[in-house]
């Protein structure tokens, strides 16, 4: 009896135009989704090769057997310089006496990794050139860093280098800051201090600026020099002076860095997405 009703209710036109329908929409939907996933795929694969292109091109012009001390930045695009040097080193036989000074945890063992000569500043405290990434960088060559949490010893080891060379993708160039990259300035604290440096930068330029939170641990994230990180996202379309930003932030007791490069970066390569690279000046 309840099959034959069944059985009659598939067949009338109402449920097959429903049931054709959900299939389409279904169809539909997973088209969509399927080429959404191809898209960002191939964009990360574009962003990847033009990271690439760009540390691998600063390396060529500014790692010569004249480099004694080189400055190791942090990040992805970093990876592929460290690679070029590593094939220099290790394929080419160049650049056996090269010394490399980290910028972060991630340097350091990237640098192990790849068996180059590890220094420090104790030892090497004048380093001819540093070459990091950059999380934007703006028309007149101020740079926003820290995505990656290292700005710190970052800006350290980029003070310390005659020459501070920025390798970066496409998608970091921008006339202003906040044009492209929208997590705002990262800012170092010493975590007991975090709530009155938050309420201070808000109440001098305005914005947000919360903690980190960290993804596979409960609470926020901590630095490789045990300190908190937040992130100020300042008011887009306000002009600021980051000159003048950055000092005032700095002042504020409890604050250890800004993500703010101001009047540091040398030159900075842009891998582009047609493959070349885009080289700015200061
Ligand atoms: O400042 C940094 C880490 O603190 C990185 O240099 C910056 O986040 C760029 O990273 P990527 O090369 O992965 O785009």
């Amino acid at each position: 009896m309840l099959s034959e009703l069944l059985r009659r209710s598939v067949q009338r036109p109402q449920f097959l135009l429903i049931q054709h329908l959900s299939e389409r929409l279904l169809l539909t939907g997973a088209t969509a989704l399927y080429s959404q996933a191809r898209d960002k795929m191939t964009d990360d694969i574009a962003v990847d090769a033009a990271k690439r292109t760009a540390a691998r091109t600063a390396v060529d012009q500014w790692v010569t057997e004249d480099t004694k001390i080189l400055g190791i930045g942090s990040g992805s695009t970093i990876v592929h310089a460290v690679q070029r040097i590593a094939e220099r080193r290790w394929k080419e036989g160049e650049l056996a006496d090269l010394i490399c000074v980290p910028s972060s945890y991630q340097a350091h063992h990237l640098i192990l990794d790849y068996n180059l000569n590890l220094g420090d500043l104790d030892r090497n405290p004048n380093i001819d050139v540093s070459i990091d990434g950059a999380d934007e960088v703006d028309r007149k060559m101020v740079l926003i860093k820290g995505g990656g949490g290292c700005l710190l010893q970052e800006k350290v080891v980029a003070n310390c280098a005659k020459h501070f060379i920025v390798v970066a993708d496409y998608t970091k160039n921008s006339a202003r800051l906040g044009e492209q990259w929208c997590r705002g300035i990262p800012i170092e604290v010493a975590p007991m201090a975090y709530v009155p440096i938050k309420l201070q930068i808000e109440a001098l330029f305005g914005g947000e600026a919360s903690l980190r939170m960290a993804k596979v641990k409960a609470g926020p994230i901590v630095t490789d020099n045990g300190n908190f990180l937040m992130d100020w996202r300042f008011i887009a379309n306000r002009e600021y002076d980051w000159a003048e930003v950055n000092t005032a932030i700095t002042m504020i007791p409890g604050v250890l860095e800004t993500g703010l490069f101001v009047n540091m970066a040398h030159k900075c390569y842009f891998g582009m997405a047609d493959g070349t690279v885009k080289v700015q000046n200061r």
